[in-house]
């Protein structure tokens, strides 16, 4: 669905200065598929997708997608996928339902045929209640809901989501999410989108991808990424003077990737807490180490990001984006 090659954006900022906003981007998806599009403010998320859209020449580099090249075919690859922005502007006038079959006539449909459309994408999102409403009535969860349903009028292979839950409260988010997983689900769509909720791309999405100052960085399952790049966090609390034997000791029956000793806290980082924690438990005892307490936590895609670059992904966002 999805085939990029050495995508690259470069844009020019001032008389000699040059961001390069996307390098060298490979991607490849397959038909069906839900990926979530990660990376901190200013990593290249949007600069992909808008170049993915045709809304963007790249500088080099190839796209085909859904079948047609971005620069040769542009109006093709639009005439097979949607896209829903972030601000999508549904005229706040029309009637739901005339906005909808005003986009189906847009895309070429007959009065009928637009009609019939649009009542099936109202019935898709569970919109049909708000049909005579005008948007600007709808709440935000709603007008979201609307704004897919408008990227779906015309039967799109392939649905680009740019930050579809951002500013919705949880159970908007979660609706949001119900539906996105229903397309997926009952039509087959293939979905990219783009996420500032690490929870959601992790529990929700099926492949994680993240972008990191325009190149892509990570590329899988979020369990994949998370076993294979950052793994499981173990703690354990002893007398501060048995730390440094509690540490050595790990080392040694723990294989762990990472030690920090904190007083009397040993932080571990290992591939698997639940077959590692006994046995480091039972050694430890027969050190006479005594435990005060021992915890463990699964690794969150935020630790997949630290391991890779040296920074959480929220601090990269409050940094205020991390460009060329
Ligand atoms: N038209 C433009 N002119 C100059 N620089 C640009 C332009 N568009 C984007 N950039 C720069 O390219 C880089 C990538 O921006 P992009 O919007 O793709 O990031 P993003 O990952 O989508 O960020 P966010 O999460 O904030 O939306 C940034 O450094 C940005 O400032």
């Amino acid at each position: 669905m999805i085939h990029a090659r050495g995508l690259t954006r470069r844009f020019k900022v001032k008389r000699r200065a040059v961001v390069e906003a996307v390098r060298g981007v490979d991607l490849d998806v397959e038909q069906g598929q839900l990926v979530a599009f990660l990376g901190p403010n200013g990593a290249g998320k949007s600069t992909c997708l808008r170049m993915l859209t045709t809304l963007l020449r790249p500088t080099a580099g190839t796209a085909v997608v859904a079948g047609r090249d971005v620069a040769r075919d542009p109006a093709g690859v639009r005439a097979r996928i949607g896209y829903v922005g972030q601000k999508n502007g549904a005229g706040a006038n029309f009637r739901v339902r005339d906005e909808l079959v005003s986009q189906g006539r847009a895309y070429g449909l007959s009065r009928g045929a637009a009609r019939v459309r649009a009542d099936e994408v109202l019935g898709l999102l569970e919109l049909e209640p708000m049909a005579m409403r005008t948007p600007g009535t709808l709440s935000g969860g709603q007008r979201r809901r609307l704004d897919i349903a408008l990227g779906l009028v015309h039967r799109p292979e392939l649905l680009f989501l740019d930050e579809p839950s951002t500013g919705l409260d949880p159970q908007s988010r979660a609706d949001i999410w119900g539906h996105i997983l229903r397309l997926r689900e009952r039509h087959g769509t293939t979905i990219f989108l783009t996420t500032h909720y690490l929870e959601e791309a992790d529990s929700m999405a099926e492949r994680v991808v993240i972008i990191d100052q325009g190149r892509i960085i990570a590329d899988g399952t979020a369990e994949g990424l998370k076993g294979d790049l950052a793994g499981d966090r173990v703690t354990v609390g002893v007398e501060d003077g048995d730390a440094a034997r509690a540490a050595e000791i790990a080392e040694r029956v723990a294989s762990p990737s990472e030690v920090v000793v904190d007083g009397g806290t040993v932080r571990l980082r290992v591939a698997r807490a639940s077959s590692v924690l006994p046995e480091y438990l039972r050694v430890l005892e027969s050190a006479g180490v005594k435990v005060r307490a021992a915890e463990t936590a699964r690794p969150t895609l935020d630790d997949v990001f630290l391991a890779l670059t040296g920074r959480t992904l929220l601090e990269s966002e409050t940094e205020g984006g991390v460009g060329a």
